[in-house]
């Protein structure tokens, strides 16, 4: 397996992802985001670009999540915190997504095979769907606004590390900027939140009162939920249907 990891999406070049399984990570926040409000119940996640496209598709039902400039957008239901999206506020609803860099690279991703978000939160599970569709992987950092972000970083390095555990290091072959982030993820396994807390999004989201979602979105593994693009929306994957 060839994985490779890009350091943002504007290095991407969506042409490379034909025949391959792309993984976005937007570890702040909006990967970690749609992780939770699946794993919480909500029945669909729609990623839009803009704010006019997300009221424009809206139909009876459907909740408005997002943010600009970390905030939620007036007149929406959601911002982009996780721990917004609970089980009772999103049980079997679409949820209309748009958010400043995360739903910006699933859009990018959408000419691959298979597209997954992933984070810290289920590394290990996305590494594992990644395997079933046995495909070349790319794993997406989103960054912020064109320019890598070290969280986004350290979880590719996180999956990484899962598909080696996985496949065995004499079946997998890394991009130079994957290998970096291998031994990024490595030296900085047992302190990822202080590490998440130096870097610019850390620093930005606690200054403006959102240091329970670095808590939230720097934990390892604590869903098994990897939302899968269907068309146009997130969904759960199931290894059944595969
Ligand atoms: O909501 C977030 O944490 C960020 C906002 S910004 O890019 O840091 O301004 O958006 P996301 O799309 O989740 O990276
Ligand atoms: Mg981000």
């Amino acid at each position: 397996m060839q994985i490779d990891v890009v350091a943002n999406i504007g290095e991407a070049r969506s042409d490379e992802f034909l025949h391959k399984t792309v993984i976005v990570i937007d570890v702040l926040r909006a990967t970690s985001t749609m992780i939770t409000a699946l794993s919480n119940g909500c029945k669909s996640i729609l990623p839009v670009e803009t704010v006019i496209q997300a009221k424009e598709l809206q139909t009876s039902g459907d909740l408005l999540g997002g943010e600009r400039y970390c905030k939620k957008i007036p007149g929406f239901d959601f911002g982009n915190s996780p721990s917004e999206y609970s089980p009772s506020a999103v049980k079997g609803r679409r949820i209309i997504l748009t958010t400043t860099n995360g739903t910006r690279g699933i859009q990018k991703a959408m000419k691959a095979d298979h597209v997954l978000a992933g984070a810290f939160i289920n590394g290990a599970a996305c590494a594992a769907a990644a395997v079933d569709f046995r495909r070349d992987v790319v794993i997406l950092c989103a960054g912020t606004q064109d320019v890598f972000s070290l969280e986004d970083g350290l979880a590719a390095g996180q999956i990484t590390a899962e598909l080696i555990s996985l496949l065995g290091d004499k079946q997998v072959c890394l991009n130079d900027f994957g290998q970096a982030m291998l031994h990024a993820f490595e030296r900085n396994r047992d302190g990822l939140r202080a590490a998440i807390l130096l870097c610019s999004n850390g620093k930005r989201l606690c200054k403006i009162g959102f240091q329970d979602d670095i808590d939230l979105c720097c934990a390892l593994n604590t869903t098994t939920m990897v939302p899968m693009l269907l068309h146009d929306q997130m969904v759960p994957y199931k290894q059944s249907l595969f």
